[in-house]
């Protein structure tokens, strides 16, 4: 095996940090390997004016980083699993998920201590379907206005009063040295998180058995688990483009249960499942919370937004 190892990395600071997060961890379990960061723009990185959900697409911030490795260009990539597709291109595997950080969304704001202390019409900044939809669902009075942007901008935002709360995921905030911003860490009874968020997720080409391999110290198995059930969720409701769903996984003593939403765009509809059962059938758990969630009302919204998509 070769002794230099690239990496493939977005440029944002997160995607960075979880990039050399990743080599220092290499670097230090192999001391004989040289390890490297190659830079990767990718479509997700260049539209920062227009709404995920407009622009759609599978692997909007994955895909140019993908079509390195295959080329060879790179050795491995390191993703967040959120931003992953729940399927990859063919040759390519997901060869670790790290063990997870905390997969809440925080609520970050410079007046109010807590979601609930937001008065009403308060202008909340996010771009996210799934936290728009949940937040309506139970505070219809109040404005959520789109923030793109890394994690950076968004917090520039908000300290400009642009809006008097926004929310990002913890993990993203933790990781940036952000932390002290969180005011409060949402309830999973009032937000339920993305597919995989708080997972870090390194991604290799099928047939690189060493590398595989040499990054199996990497991988932890409750983390993959989770990651299993809530991508097989997200692959049974997959639309066209970003859909207001939020899916939450927990493995403990060989349960998983698994948690989902499928909200309509206004929160006005939210249909929420839960299923239980042995970690050895995570995906089926996934896939069944998927088809209750569908057969419920789920499908109806789904094919709403389907045409709102286009
Ligand atoms: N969509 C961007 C993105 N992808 C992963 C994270 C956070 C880190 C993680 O979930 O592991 C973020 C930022 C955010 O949503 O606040």
């Amino acid at each position: 095996m070769k002794n230099k190892i690239v990496i493939g990395t977005r440029s944002s600071k997160l995607a960075l940090w979880q990039a050399e997060y990743i080599a220092g961890c290499i670097r230090k379990k192999y001391p004989e390997k040289t390890v490297e960061l190659l830079h990767i723009t990718t479509k997700g990185d260049k539209v920062l004016d227009v709404p995920l959900a407009k622009i759609g697409g599978k692997g909007l911030f994955t895909k140019e980083i993908e079509t390195a490795m295959l080329e060879g260009e790179i050795d491995i990539a390191v993703h967040s699993l959120k931003d992953m597709p729940t399927q990859l291109p063919d040759g390519l595997v997901l060869a670790a998920v790290t063990e997870r950080a905390d997969a809440a969304d925080a609520f970050v704001s410079i007046k109010y201590e807590k979601f609930t202390s937001l008065p009403k019409g308060a202008r909340v900044g996010t771009s996210s379907l799934r936290r728009k939809a949940q937040l309506l669902h139970v505070r219809p009075d109040l404005q959520i206005g789109s923030l793109r942007g890394n994690v950076n901008t968004r917090l520039e935002k908000l300290e400009q009063g642009y809006f008097d709360a926004i929310i990002l995921a913890a993990a993203g905030l933790k990781r940036l040295g952000f932390g002290a911003k969180i005011r409060e860490l949402l309830p999973k009874s009032l937000c339920l998180p993305a597919v995989g968020q708080g997972v870090m997720a390194v991604e290799a080409r099928e047939d690189d058995d060493a590398m595989r391999d040499l990054l199996q110290f990497l991988h932890d198995e409750k983390s993959w688990q989770e990651a299993i059930a809530e991508r097989a969720f997200l692959a049974r409701v997959e639309g066209g483009c970003q859909v207001p769903v939020g899916v939450h996984a927990v493995a403990a003593d060989g349960v998983i249960t698994v948690e989902a939403v499928i909200a309509s765009l206004d929160g006005k509809q939210l249909f929420h499942d839960r299923e239980s059962g042995p970690v050895s059938s995570a995906a089926e758990l996934g896939r069944k919370a998927a088809e209750r969630l569908l057969d419920e009302g789920g499908l109806a919204i789904m094919q709403e937004i389907g045409l709102l998509c286009d």
